[in-house]
């Protein structure tokens, strides 16, 4: 019997994230760097462009010059040189005088305009303009895309292509970033067998350990499977301490219920792991037991895979983000309108599994009658949870509750 009393799956996750710390560093290469979690502020040392820029192929001239030109009255300028991207300008262009300039040339001291070519008349030796310009017209101002000192990527940011893209044009070529957290997955109970095996009599292919290690991926972790450690509360010890020696945390599925060989609270405790919380109310999800061992995060969830996922979804997914540097670790909350009935009703909050549909503009969510604790069939392609909270009678359509993305 436990002593735990029993919290709700948002009391239990933040509960873990109290105590829960930050995993080390390390630097990668820029072009390692997509996914991973920056450690650190990391600020513009100069600015983008960093120099004043011609947006056009054209010619860049003094504005002054083309004040009065007009069709009746049109200015003709000598040029005096051409400019292209990656050149650096001559001298500067006094009155009368243009550069022929190429896209992306920094414009010349002097000038402080650019035409378009297309809007010119000109040949080699000289271009006529029949408008006015204003000051900076068609010019890319230095810094108008990145100013010096400008924040580019803020400690805990999961980088992307444009984080990647502003720290390459800084030139900035390693990163450094959070360690991806190491996960060992232990799988207990007998009747497990591994896929690849033959399966003989009511035993079962062990698949909890495919989704979990999937999972783990998506969140930013390396999963290493320590094996199927039975029933014997001496084994699972064995195998969960040594996993907390050589990883980061451990998820164990199986054997944290009331039954005779439910003995996964018990070898947590076994190996020095502090146990923090046991049973949650939730369903799915409600066996489950979570602890820490110096630090590490040791997650025992259901045997029940549906159980596990949602225990995963609700709980363990935003501890590990957080442990793994993640500035936002807990999901964005949505308003979703049920497109179909569910049955039962719940003493406590009932996380229904789905897919998100659009329907006239508004999230929505047709819930599969098959929720139960060991039905994976209605989590292929699910990627919402609905939070029914408790004490709900039988959802109907039209409904709207807080649900998240998977
Ligand atoms: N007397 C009670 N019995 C049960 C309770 C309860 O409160 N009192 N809770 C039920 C609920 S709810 C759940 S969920 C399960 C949780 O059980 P355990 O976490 O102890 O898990 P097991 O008994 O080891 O396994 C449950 C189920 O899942 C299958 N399993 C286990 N591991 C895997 C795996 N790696 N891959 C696929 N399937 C797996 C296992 O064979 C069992 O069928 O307890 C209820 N009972
Ligand atoms: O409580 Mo079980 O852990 O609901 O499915």
């Amino acid at each position: 019997m436990s002593v735990f009393k029993k919290l709700s799956f948002r009391e239990t996750r933040d509960r873990l994230l109290s105590v829960i710390g930050t995993i080390g560093t390390e630097n990668v290469e820029l072009s390692e760097l997509c996914g991973r979690v920056i450690a650190g502020n990391i600020t513009a040392a100069m600015m983008i462009p960093h120099y004043d820029r011609s947006p056009f192929d054209g010619y860049a001239l003094r504005s002054e010059d083309v004040a009065g030109a007009s069709e009746d009255n049109p200015v003709t300028l000598k040029i005096i040189y051409e400019i292209k991207a990656g050149d650096t300008a001559g001298r500067p262009v006094k009155n009368g005088e243009a550069v022929k300039i190429l896209t992306g040339a920094p414009v010349p001291d002097g000038a402080d305009c650019v035409q378009k070519y297309e809007d010119t008349v000109f040949d080699e030796d000289s271009v006529t303009l029949s408008a006015p310009l204003k000051f900076n017209q068609n010019v890319v101002r230095a810094g108008e895309d990145v100013k010096s000192g400008m924040l580019l990527a803020e400690n805990g940011t999961v980088a992307d292509a444009a984080v990647m893209g502003m720290l390459a044009s800084q030139g900035i070529g390693v990163v450094p970033v959070f360690r991806r957290p190491r996960v060992a997955v232990i799988s207990t109970g007998s009747e497990l067998v591994e896929v690849g095996e033959q399966l003989t009599g009511s035993r079962i292919y062990n698949t909890n350990r495919y989704m979990l290690e999937a999972e783990l991926r998506r969140c930013g972790c390396i999963p290493f499977y320590a094996g199927l450690a039975g029933d014997d509360p001496g084994v699972i010890a064995k195998l969960v301490s040594e996993s907390l020696d050589t990883h980061d945390a451990v998820v164990i599925t199986g054997g944290v219920s009331a039954g005779d060989y439910d003995f996964v609270p018990e070898a947590m405790e076994m190996t020095g792991v502090e146990i923090l919380c046991q049973g949650v109310k939730m369903k799915p999800g409600m066996a489950s037991v979570y602890g820490f061992r110096n630090g590490k995060p040791c997650f025992g969830l259901s045997g029940n895979p549906a159980s596990a996922m949602t225990s995963f979804y609700a709980v363990c997914r935003p501890v590990l983000r957080k442990y793994a540097g993640e500035r936002n670790w807990l999901p964005e909350m949505i308003k979703v309108n049920m497109t179909g009935d569910f049955g039962k009703s719940a003493g406590c909050e009932r996380l229904l599994r789905g897919r998100m549909s659009i329907e006239n503009g508004v999230i929505c969510m047709r819930p599969s009658s098959e929720q139960g604790n060991a039905v994976i069939s209605s989590m292929a392609g699910a990627n919402l949870m609905v939070i029914i909270p408790a004490g709900h009678g039988p959802v109907h359509a039209g409904e709207i509750f807080d649900g998240f993305m998977i």
